[in-house]
C-alpha cells in the first residue's frame, strides 16, 4: 500500500487569519476566479457564512472562531468575564448565520469556555483558541483519511456528494480526505462527484479541488447516481456530515438520504466522515435537527440567469437527515462507528 503525502493536498487553503484580518476564499466564484475577500468585522463575517462566501460544517465553525476575534479587538475590557459580556451580541449573530451545522455554536462555544477562564490575555487567548480550533480540525482530517480509506478494498469506486475538501474544511477535508488517501494508498479506482444541485458544490468546488490534485474524476448529474450504482460502478457512497446525532443519525447537504436509500437497494456501502466537531450527542435523533431552507431564488436560476417561467413556486431545503440504519460506517478523528447506533456513538462520544 503506498502513502500518503499529505503536503501535496495543502495548496488550497479556504481561510487566512493575517492577524488584522480575516481573508475568505470566495466559494461563490469559483472554480473561475480566485479571490480571497478581506473581512474587517464580526458582522461581515456571519454575513459571509450566509452567503456561502465560506461553507462547509468545519470551515464555518472556523470562520465564526475568527469573527468573535475581530470583534474582540474592537473591546475594551479588564479579564475575559467583562470581554464576555460586551461580546455576547457578537456571538449571538455569528451563532445565528446558519442553523444545520452543528460545528458553528461548538466552535463558539470554545472561544466562549476560553473566555470565560482568561485574566488581562483574554485577547490573545482568543486568538490562540482559534488558531487551534484550525491546526486540530487540519490533523483530523488527515487521521481520518487514512481511517475512512482502510474500509475501502482495492480496486473500489466511490461516489462523493457536495463538497467536502479543503475548501470544507481547515485542509485535506473529511469525505474527500478519504478519497484522496484512498487514491494515494491505490485502494480508489474512480471518482463519481454529483453536481449537487442547486448551489452546484460538486460542480464547481469538488471536481476543481479533485483536478487540482491531479486526481481524475468523473462528474455525474445528480439524478444519475442510482443508474450508477445499478451499474456497478461505485462500492461506496463517501459523505460529509453537517450533524450527527447521539443515535447516528446525520444530516447532510439534501440529496445525501436519497443517495443512502439507493445505495441499500444496489448495495454500495455508505461512509459519513466528519470530525467530532459534527457530532451532537445532546440531540437525540434527526427529527430534532433544523433543516436550513435557503431562498428558491437559487433553484429558479443558473449562473444569476433566470431559467424558470415567473410565478413557479420552488421549495429549497438544502440539508436532509440520513438514518443511521442506512450508514455503514461513521469515521471521527477518534474512533470509527460501524453499523451505527446510540450504542456505538456512545461507545465512542460517551455517555450524558
Ligand atoms: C466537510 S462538511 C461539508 C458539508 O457542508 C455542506 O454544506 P454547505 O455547502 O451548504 O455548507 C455539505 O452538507 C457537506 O457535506
Amino acid at each position: 500500500m503506498n502513502t500518503v503525502d499529505f503536503d501535496r493536498y495543502d495548496h488550497v487553503r479556504p481561510i487566512r487569519w493575517t492577524g488584522e484580518v480575516l481573508e475568505l476564499l470566495d466559494q461563490r466564484v469559483l472554480p473561475f476566479e480566485t479571490f480571497y475577500r478581506r473581512l474587517h468585522t464580526f458582522d461581515e463575517v456571519a454575513a459571509a457564512i450566509r452567503d456561502l462566501v465560506v461553507r462547509g460544517a468545519p470551515a464555518i465553525g472556523i470562520s465564526a472562531a475568527w469573527g468573535v476575534v475581530l470583534a474582540a479587538k474592537q473591546v475594551s475590557a479588564g479579564d475575559g468575564q467583562a470581554a464576555l459580556k460586551q461580546l455576547q451580541p457578537a456571538f449571538d449573530v455569528l451563532n445565528a448565520s446558519r442553523p444545520t451545522a452543528v460545528n458553528l455554536a461548538w466552535a463558539l462555544g470554545r472561544m466562549r469556555a476560553v473566555l470565560a477562564k482568561s485574566g488581562s490575555d483574554w485577547l490573545s487567548a482568543l486568538e490562540q483558541e482559534a488558531l487551534a480550533i484550525a491546526t486540530e480540525d487540519l490533523a483530523a482530517n488527515r487521521l481520518m483519511g487514512r481511517a475512512g480509506a482502510e474500509l475501502i478494498d482495492v480496486g473500489s469506486g466511490v461516489l462523493t456528494h457536495c463538497n467536502t475538501g479543503s475548501l470544507a474544511t481547515a485542509g485535506f477535508g473529511t469525505a474527500l480526505g478519504v478519497i484522496r488517501a484512498g487514491v494515494a494508498e491505490g485502494r480508489i479506482d474512480k471518482v463519481f462527484a454529483g453536481e449537487t444541485r442547486p448551489w452546484n458544490q460538486g460542480a464547481r468546488l469538488t471536481v476543481w479541488e479533485l483536478q487540482e490534485d491531479g486526481i481524475p474524476a468523473t462528474l455525474i448529474a445528480d439524478a444519475a447516481a442510482a443508474h450508477l450504482m445499478k451499474t456497478g460502478q461505485v462500492q461506496w457512497v463517501v459523505v460529509g456530515a453537517d450533524r450527527i446525532c447521539a443515535n447516528g443519525d446525520t444530516a447532510n447537504k439534501i440529496g445525501t438520504y436519497q443517495l443512502a436509500i439507493a445505495a441499500r437497494h444496489h448495495g454500495v456501502k455508505v461512509m459519513v466522515v466528519a470530525p467530532s466537531s459534527t457530532v451532537d450527542m445532546d440531540t437525540a435523533s434527526g427529527e430534532h435537527i433544523e433543516i436550513e431552507e435557503r431562498d428558491p431564488g437559487e433553484l429558479l436560476t443558473a449562473l444569476g440567469k433566470r431559467t424558470v417561467a415567473e410565478g413557479i413556486v420552488a421549495w429549497n431545503p438544502v440539508f436532509d437527515v440520513t438514518p443511521h440504519d442506512l450508514i455503514d460506517a461513521i469515521v471521527t478523528e477518534r474512533g470509527v462507528i460501524l453499523s451505527p447506533d446510540e450504542t456505538g456513538m456512545r461507545a465512542v462520544f460517551g455517555t450524558p
